[in-house]
């Protein structure tokens, strides 16, 4: 089955997306775009929790996420349950985030790497497949901090401390 790829970026991440949407779509991939839409100055986060939201919610098998640095739309993205974004720059760093990391989003500094280089990264981190073994605990180790945190933010809700449930956490 074709394998679907999240897009999003902020303002200064936007030319390279555009750039970058239809270099993956040639490469046989499904391409959704969460935004933004244009050049205008808008906020990180926003996109990172979207690119997220469609890893978490399986609107997407993979995302891309790029703002001026990799890093503010990574660190957003990482808050979503599930996630795990990485900030790249480099080939090995892209190939090794899916071998060992089993990353789920590739993120991009526009500010930071070139269109050619950016291709490079982008087609190395897809083409990269999960070991599993030993790193596959790691994993789960990481996945493990996620519903410890559920589980004790639904102990909080119990407890009558917090009005919110786990579900309507922003
Ligand atoms: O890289 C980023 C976050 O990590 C942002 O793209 C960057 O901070 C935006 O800066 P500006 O508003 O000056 O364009």
């Amino acid at each position: 089955m074709t394998k679907i790829i999240a897009f999003g970026s902020d303002h200064a991440g936007f030319e390279l997306k555009e750039i970058l949407k239809p270099y993956v779509a040639s490469l046989g991939y499904e391409i959704k775009d969460y935004g933004t839409l244009n050049t205008d100055s808008t906020d990180y986060p926003i996109y990172g929790k979207r690119v997220g939201e469609a890893i978490r919610d399986h609107e997407a098998d993979l995302g891309i996420a790029i703002c001026g640095t990799g890093i503010g739309i990574s660190l957003a993205a990482n808050k979503v349950e599930g996630v795990r974004a990485a900030p790249v720059s480099d080939a090995f760093s892209a190939e090794y985030a899916r071998r060992h990391n089993d990353a789920n989003i590739l993120a991009l500094g526009s500010r930071v790497v070139g269109p050619g280089l950016a291709e490079v990264l982008v087609k190395t981190f897809l083409d990269a497949e999960f070991e599993g073994g030993r790193h596959q605990r790691r994993v789960d180790e990481i996945k493990a901090e996620d519903a410890r945190n559920d589980a004790e933010f639904e102990a909080l809700v119990k407890s009558g401390k917090s009005a919110k449930s786990a579900k309507s956490r922003a």
